[in-house]
């Protein structure tokens, strides 16, 4: 039972108030049930300033603590309502701090991946955006109000109890039963079911879609614009009929709710009347009785269940996360790490498949690449070369078979100090908004290092070091697709120069012209000497330099050699390279310059 309600995702909101800000939240709570008593206070203090009255005794007193208690009652709902608000604002940093740390501390990258906690992740990173609902100071704010008036209804039961036992239970079973009969009708009840999680994330890809400026190209050019916002506004009107349907299905609950109320109500007042009639309360007693009585309705149904759903459901779902992410993107850790030296790296009989993939990448891969040296991976979309990659980054384990380095099994090596060692630059390479000298060492460098490692990308012209390459800010500026990627280029370069053994360029050319591309790799070849680089490319033109080639195909190595070897030997990187070589034939261009052509 207790196991129970700890898993409600209301009680876990509750949990995390304190862990937001202790001082807030204690302040927030003695608020609520100051506010709390204040109403039944109120129903006294009225019927004794009747009574003073009645009697004619001296009205002081009694008219400086309806005078206190209305005072009271009218200023700390703003106050109350500012503690909520930064309250809320601390409870969404506290989450947003939370998610971001399950995010980024795994050593490994599968749980961002991982399908399974795709809807919980979205729920995660939307709740404070307000398009499914109020962001979270406002929800903290509707909860602090519905549980005031909860609680004073309570407060206002608990007095009614001077006057007679039944006519509180009956009052408080009437209004209570609006509870149950309005929030069991309702299909919103919990915004973690599938149906909302997956309303959810669909209404906000379509938004993203719409409004940022990657898709805006291809949705002008294919005349998708209003596509796009027609997907939205269906999948957004979807996500808002879930809430239409469970409020339509409280209309019949709510004519039922109306009928315990009322006559509950009538019972309770009928019998105030008739015990002021009868003289066995006075005057005092039954305005007081008659206020508790009004008072007790608070605990109606009202906005509390939509708004805890709302401000709940994201701090279960990153509370989930932070659960099920650790091991999602774990890797096995070896507790005493053994050192190992840059040396030959052996593939030795390797299965991998991504998480929750039913297809392996890799089955019984086997490849050596001796220290030092160069291997240019080719093949096929899909063939697993960024995977290859990835693999030896150790952002995941193989599922069976193993890496070693200079011997040394990859997972008996610690991470931090195997990645210091690894420098890579991904077809997805990340561009910081960050001036040029933080985007090419952004753990710090020397001037020189960056410079050096500049050249060698062939972008020491770009911009000044101090350049942010990113415009919105003070002589920032943005940079082509292939300026980005000599960045990157030189990224890695500088990795190398600060002692980075082991060097994986995937596509590391794809967005240079030909003439940069024959300039920039010749000295990506000088940058690299005696590192062991691993370049993955559909170039041939710059594979046929790496040291040693090798084909891909159905999670294997099928050929292996040096450029020449591989033409001799006639299979399938002979034809590749043909079908290629046919599109290049120019060596020198217009203004007499020469390429590296196949
Ligand atoms: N994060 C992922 N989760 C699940 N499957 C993935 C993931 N990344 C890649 N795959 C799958 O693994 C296989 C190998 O992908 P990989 O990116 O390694 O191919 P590649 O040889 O680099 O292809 P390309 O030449 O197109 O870059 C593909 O079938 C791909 O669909």
């Amino acid at each position: 039972m207790i196991a129970r309600l700890r898993s409600r995702p209301e009680w876990q909101f509750f949990t995390v108030l304190p862990r937001a800000s202790a001082p807030l939240a204690a302040l927030w709570w003695s608020l609520l049930i100051v506010r709390g008593v204040l109403p039944a206070l109120f129903a006294l203090a009225m019927g004794n300033l009747v009574g003073t009255v009645q009697r004619g005794d001296d009205l002081a007193g009694p008219l400086t603590g309806v005078g206190v208690t209305f005072v009271l009652l009218q200023v700390l709902m703003p106050i109350h309502q500012a503690v909520s608000s930064n309250l809320g604002s601390l409870v969404a940093a506290w989450l947003n701090d939370e998610l971001a740390e399950a995010c980024v501390e795994p050593p490994g990258i599968g749980h961002l991946e991982d399908a399974a906690l795709g809807e919980d992740l979205e729920v995660a990173r939307e709740f404070d955006r307000g398009q499914t609902g109020p962001p979270m100071y406002m929800n903290v704010d509707f909860i602090a109000g519905s549980l005031v008036e909860l609680f004073g209804g309570i407060t206002c039961a608990v007095v009614l109890f001077g006057f007679t036992w039944w006519a509180p239970i009956l009052l408080l079973v009437a209004w209570g039963s609006t509870h149950w009969l309005l929030r069991e009708s309702g299909v919103w009840r919990d915004r973690n079911t599938d149906e909302v999680r997956s309303a959810q994330r669909n209404a906000a890809y379509s938004y993203q879609l719409a409004v940022d400026p990657e898709p805006a190209k291809e949705l002008r050019m294919f005349g998708l614009a209003d596509w796009a916002v027609q997907q939205f506004t269906e999948r957004r009107r979807r996500l808002f009929s879930l809430q239409y349907e469970a409020t339509r299905l409280r209309e019949r609950p709510l004519a039922g709710s109306l009928l315990i109320v009322a006559v509950a109500n009538g019972i309770v007042f009928w019998a105030l009347a008739a015990a002021a009639l009868d003289q066995r309360i006075g005057l005092d007693a039954l305005i007081t009785n008659a206020q508790l009585a009004i008072g007790v309705a608070m605990i109606a149904f009202g906005g509390l269940n939509w708004s805890l759903d709302g401000a709940s459901a994201p701090v279960a779902a990153v509370l989930r996360l932070r659960a099920a992410m650790a091991p999602a993107g774990a890797l096995s850790i070896n507790p005493s790490p053994v050192a190992a030296a840059p040396g030959d790296i052996r593939i030795r009989n390797l299965s991998f498949a991504y998480p929750g993939a039913a297809e392996k990448v890799f089955d019984g891969l086997d490849l050596t690449i001796p220290a030092g040296t160069s291997l240019a991976v080719v093949g096929r979309n899909g063939a697993g070369k960024t995977t290859l990659a990835k693999l030896l980054c150790r952002l995941y384990d193989p599922g069976s078979g193993s890496i070693e380095i200079d011997g040394k099994d990859l997972r008996d090596l610690s991470v931090p100090a195997w990645r210091e060692q690894v420098t890579a630059v991904f077809q997805d390479f990340i561009r910081f908004e960050l001036p040029l000298r933080d985007n090419v060492a952004p753990a710090g460098a020397p001037d020189e290092d960056i410079l050096a490692a500049l050249r060698d990308a062939g972008a020491d012209e770009l911009a000044e070091l101090d350049t942010p390459l990113a415009r919105g800010y003070d002589r920032g500026t943005d940079l082509s697709g292939g300026q980005w990627q000599r960045v990157a280029l030189a990224r890695a370069l500088c990795s190398v120069r600060r002692g980075a053994r082991l060097v994986l360029l995937d596509e590391p050319t794809a967005q240079l012209d030909v003439r940069g591309e024959a300039k920039v790799f010749d000295r990506i070849l000088a940058a690299t000497r005696g590192v062991t680089t691993i370049l993955i490319s559909h170039r041939f033109s710059t594979v046929r330099h790496a040291d040693r080639i090798c084909v891909l195909e159905q999670g294997r190595v099928i050929e292996l050699g040096s450029h020449d070897e591989l033409m001799a030997l006639g299979g399938r990187y002979r034809t590749m390279f043909e079908l290629q070589a046919r599109r290049f034939t120019a060596e020198t261009d217009e203004e007499g310059v020469s390429y590296d052509v196949l």
